[in-house]
Order: structure tokens, then C-alpha cells, then sequence
């Protein structure tokens, strides 16, 4: 499992941590991992063109210190300073013993231009003692230098700008330096976090720094795992720094091995009953290839029988002659232990009443999203699991689309809480968050290729499916995302597909999470 958690959480681990520890060690720790990293993304270090983005809080430091040793192995390294009055200081001086040069960010956002490093105090001057890649003094005493250009021509551009301490988006004097980053022909390296994203969130106000890799101490934070935030990370490695953290993350990501133990595998004993009937109450006159794909998540995803329910039987069976068809409505469709309701049901508001009336699992989902009481979801006592899209969990909660996806952690949770029900929010991140509060789940393991008509119904029927195996509303949803999204992921290849590729590729990924 890999988790992250919040600010506040980091913030108090790394305080107790720093009181048994002599001053610096922490950030020394970190700056280690962090030099290791930028090593390996450069091959090779000596004779390499570094660039430093330096903020002014430990964020910088951390950059300084692990450049000061890439310097040490021979790098060229050029620190620039976004306030140099306020660099870390001890992190600063290390940089200038080790013969790295310094210089500061202009003051004209956007023009492309620094004044040399000899006018801001503490920070204004670097120190000589050439080291290769630099004669250690910055524009050659006093001229202007073209700071922009040399992160755009850098090997590796380290992004120390800001950290756990960021918010409310880059400010203006970063903005040039980010975007310069973006053009660079070098790698770039985040320092704990892509600068410019919110720490806590995901959320993505403005610009950011567009990472290849982040270097995370301690802990993954949230905005790591969750998008827009994960994408601006690039890969991401974490450095252990020692940190010990509470048993209770604020979000965790299923792996492979996590999901091996979930998945409902049969054994001697099982029959089709024992291993779980799952309902499908999908489908109309107008789309009954909702119903057809909801079924076609549902073979797949470890229930021993699949019963539908719906006006798109014929449509059902003639695709898959596995499936238990009737006409008669949810409640004389015979035991199940799970029902999924919703996809393409179009204005069928009775049937989805019925479903959420019967005392078994139950998954909500498209149209059924928008015909559900909301009371009668709230006083459900079998376990409930709404799965929303963007549009979706914003018109249940009655805001803007775009609200929902600037702030998706906030939006799983709220209306997880309002609804008293395990909500699935899905996206290129889906979440998994319970009404009980706890870890919200993420998961990554999709592709921008699912953004296709129908994958969602898919993904009904396999949640469906592993809820009616026996699977907790969490743990049905986030594997069940799990899946769907490396069989789609493996259906695609790179190129396009259709919501039946998908469905038909779930054995395939379901075979790579048990190897
Ligand atoms: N936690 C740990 O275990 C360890 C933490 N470590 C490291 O410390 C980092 C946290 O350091 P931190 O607390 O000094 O905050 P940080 O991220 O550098 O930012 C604060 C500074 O940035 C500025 N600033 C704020 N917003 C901004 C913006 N939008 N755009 C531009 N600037 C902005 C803000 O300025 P101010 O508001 O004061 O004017 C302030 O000076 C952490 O991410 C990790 O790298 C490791 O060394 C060891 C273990
Ligand atoms: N950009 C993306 N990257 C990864 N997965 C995505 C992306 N866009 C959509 N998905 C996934 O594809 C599925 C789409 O579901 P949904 O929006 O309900 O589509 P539909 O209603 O057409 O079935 C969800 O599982 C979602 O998480
Ligand atoms: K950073």
C-alpha cells in the first residue's frame, strides 16, 4: 500500500523527529536523497550543467545542500534565488564552498533576465573557488545574466521553489522560472513537490512546475497521488527520512500486492452461489448497450452468476448467453448479493427505488445517480457505493463541474458524508472515500484511453461483481477501479479502444495482479 498524509501530519512527525536529532540532520537526509536521485537521472554527474530553482524556505535549502554535492562530484552548478535576501542560508553557504555560483531571478517576471548575484546581501555574492562548469561569480561581475536561458539549456533544472509550504499557487516572480523549466532541455527534478500545486489537494491554480521526477521525503503527500496535482510530478520517488507517522494515512493507493489479496479467487468448495450472485438492473429501450457492458464487467469480475434485470434482455443474451435474464422487475429477479443499478437506465426512477430497497449491496451508478432518493440511500443498511463522474458528483452536490475537478478529494469526501454512503469518484484519479471518514482510497492505474463512451458501465458491472463476491463497498470500489484501469490500460496499448476491449481485457489484467 502506499499512502500519503497531510501537511499538518508531516509538519508534526518531522517536529518530534527534529528534537531527537541534531540540527540539520533531517534536511541533510533529504538532501542526500535528493543528490542520489538527480545523479541517477544525469547519468553522469561530472562536467553536467546543473540549475537551481531556490525559494525561501527549507524547500531551497534541501535543493542547495543536494547541489552543493553535486558540485562536489564535479557538476556545474548554478543556483538561482527568488529572494535572496531570505535563502536558506547554512544551505547557501554549503553551495559556495563547494563552488557552485549564484545568481538571482530578475525582477521583470517574464523578461528573461537577472541582475547578477552581487546586489542582495547574504545571498547577492558567490564565492570564487571554480569548480568545473563555472568560474563561481554569476554574469561575470555585474552584468546582466539570462537566467531563463540557462535552465532552458541545463542538463537537470531542480526545482526548489517551494515545497509543503506552497499555497494559493506559484507567485508571480516564479512564474517565468517554471515556465522556463517547461522548455528546458534538460530533466527536471521536483523537490518534495512540483512547485506551484497545492501540498494538500492536488489542486493546480495557475502555473506550475512540470516535473520528469519528484523526490518526496517522508511520506507521499496527497497532491502527489491525486490530478491534476500527479500528473506535474512525473514519476515519483520517496526518500525515507525516518519520519514516524500515524497508523491512519490520509489517502492510500492500492498496489499490486494488495490487490492480489482482495481479488475473489474460488476455491474447491465454491459453487456459483457460494462465490455470489450479482444483479444488473441496467438498460433501456433507448441504450441497451449500457446494459450489455454492465454485464460484461459483471462475467468478469469474480461473481459466479450474473443475473439481469431490464428491458435489454435480448440484447443481453445474445452477447452473453451466460447471463441470467428476466423481465419482471429487481425484487422477483431471484437472491442476489449484490445489485448494480443505473447505467443507461434512462427515467426508470421505480427501479432504482426497488434496488436500494433490498437489503444487499448496492452500487449506483450514471442515470441512477440522478433518479436515487437521497433519503432512501441514507437510510440504506446493506452497504451503498455511489460512483459518480465529475458531472455527476457536481450536480448531486449542486456545484460547478469544474469545482469538483480542482477539488476532488474535498468533493469524495463531501458527498460521501452527505449521502452517508462509500462514494467513487471517477476521473484519470479515481477516489474511493467511506461516510465514515478514514483513508480516502486513490487510484492511477487508468488511462486517458478509458475516456470512452461506456467504460464507466464496465466498471459498474465489475465493482458490481466484487461486491456481490463479498468485497466491502471500499474495497469493491478501489479494486474494482484497480482493474478497470490496467485492463484498460493493457486493451489500449496506446492506441484506442472501445468500452469492450476493456471489458474483455479485465482476465488479462486480473492474471498480472496474481503472477
Ligand atoms: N517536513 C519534513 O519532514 C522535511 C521537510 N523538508 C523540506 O522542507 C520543505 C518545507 O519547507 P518550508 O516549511 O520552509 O516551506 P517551503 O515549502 O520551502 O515554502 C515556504 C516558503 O516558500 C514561500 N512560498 C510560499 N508559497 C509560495 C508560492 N506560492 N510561490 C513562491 N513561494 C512561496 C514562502 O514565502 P513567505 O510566505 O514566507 O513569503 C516560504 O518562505 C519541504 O517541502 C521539504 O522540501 C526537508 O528538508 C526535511 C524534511
Ligand atoms: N483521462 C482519464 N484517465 C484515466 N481514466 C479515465 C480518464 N477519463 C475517464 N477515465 C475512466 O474511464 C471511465 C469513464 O467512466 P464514465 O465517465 O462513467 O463513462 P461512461 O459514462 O461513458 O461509461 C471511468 O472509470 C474513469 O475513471
Ligand atoms: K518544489
Amino acid at each position: 500500500m502506499r499512502s500519503a498524509y497531510s501537511v499538518d501530519t508531516v509538519r508534526n512527525a518531522e517536529r518530534e523527529l527534529m528534537a531527537r536529532l541534531p540540527e540539520g540532520a533531517l534536511m541533510q537526509r533529504a538532501a542526500a536523497g535528493l543528490a542520489a536521485a538527480c545523479a541517477d537521472v544525469l547519468g553522469r554527474v561530472y562536467g553536467s550543467r546543473v540549475v537551481l530553482l531556490v525559494g525561501s524556505g527549507d524547500n531551497g535549502g534541501d535543493a542547495l545542500y543536494a547541489g552543493a554535492r553535486l558540485a562536489r562530484r564535479g557538476a556545474g552548478v548554478t543556483a538561482v534565488l527568488l529572494a535572496p535576501e531570505r535563502t536558506h542560508a547554512a544551505g547557501l553557504a554549503a553551495l559556495r564552498r563547494a563552488g557552485g555560483r549564484v545568481v538571482r531571478a530578475g525582477r521583470g517576471a517574464g523578461d528573461g533576465r537577472a541582475a547578477a548575484g552581487d546586489q542582495g546581501g547574504v545571498a547577492g555574492r558567490a564565492s570564487g573557488g571554480g569548480r568545473p562548469g563555472g568560474e563561481g561569480r554569476a554574469g561575470g561581475g555585474g552584468g546582466d545574466v539570462d537566467v531563463e536561458g540557462l535552465v532552458e539549456r541545463a542538463d537537470l533544472v531542480v526545482d526548489g521553489i517551494v515545497g509543503i509550504g506552497g499555497k494559493d499557487g506559484l507567485r508571480p516572480e516564479a512564474v517565468p522560472l517554471a515556465a522556463a523549466a517547461g522548455r528546458s532541455r534538460g530533466a527536471v527534478v521536483a523537490v518534495d513537490l512540483p512547485s506551484g500545486v497545492d501540498p494538500g489537494t492536488g489542486e493546480v491554480r495557475g502555473v506550475a512546475v512540470r516535473a520528469d521526477l519528484t523526490v518526496t521525503f517522508g511520506t507521499h503527500k496527497p497532491g502527489l497521488l491525486i490530478d491534476p496535482a500527479r500528473e506535474y510530478a512525473g514519476s515519483v520517488r520517496l526518500v525515507d527520512i525516518g519520519l514516524e507517522l500515524p497508523a491512519e494515512p490520509e489517502l492510500e493507493a492500492l498496489q499490486h500486492a494488495d490487490v492480489a489479496r482482495l481479488l475473489p479467487v474460488p476455491r474447491a468448495e465454491s459453487d456459483k452461489y457460494r462465490r455470489g450472485v450479482v444483479g444488473i438492473a441496467a438498460g433501456s429501450a433507448r441504450y441497451p448497450g449500457a446494459a450489455v457492458l454492465a454485464v460484461s464487467g459483471a462475467l468478469r469480475g469474480g461473481a459466479g452468476a450474473v443475473r439481469y434485470v431490464g428491458p435489454a434482455g435480448d440484447a443481453v443474451i445474445a452477447r452473453f448467453p451466460e447471463t441470467l435474464v428476466s423481465d419482471r422487475g429487481p425484487k422477483h429477479a431471484g437472491r442476489v448479493q449484490a445489485w448494480v443499478v443505473g447505467p443507461g437506465a434512462g427515467d426508470d426512477a421505480a427501479t432504482v427505488g426497488e434496488v436500494l430497497a433490498a437489503d444487499v449491496p448496492v452500487l449506483v451508478d450514471a442515470d441512477g445517480l440522478r433518479l436515487a432518493d437521497a433519503e432512501a440511500v441514507r437510510s440504506r443498511r446493506a452497504p451503498t457505493l455511489l460512483t459518480p463522474h465529475a458531472g455527476e458528483a457536481a450536480a448531486l452536490l449542486g456545484v460547478e463541474r469544474r469545482e469538483v475537478e480542482e477539488g476532488r478529494l474535498a468533493a469524495v469526501r463531501e458527498l460521501a458524508a452527505r449521502y452517508g454512503a462509500t462514494v467513487l469518484l471517477k476521473g484519470s484519479t479515481t477516489l474511493v472515500a467511506d461516510s465514515g471518514g478514514g483513508a480516502v482510497r486513490v487510484n492511477a492505474t487508468g488511462t486517458s484511453w478509458l475516456a470512452t463512451a461506456g467504460s464507466g458501465d464496465v466498471l459498474s458491472g465489475l465493482a458490481g461483481s466484487l461486491l456481490a463476491a463479498g468485497l466491502s463497498a471500499v474495497d469493491a470500489g478501489s479494486v474494482g477501479a484497480y482493474v478497470h484501469g490496467l485492463a484498460g490500460r493493457l486493451a489500449a496499448d496506446g492506441a484506442p479502444v472501445g468500452a469492450h476491449d476493456v471489458a474483455a481485457a479485465i482476465p488479462e489484467a486480473w492474471r498480472n495482479v496474481l503472477a
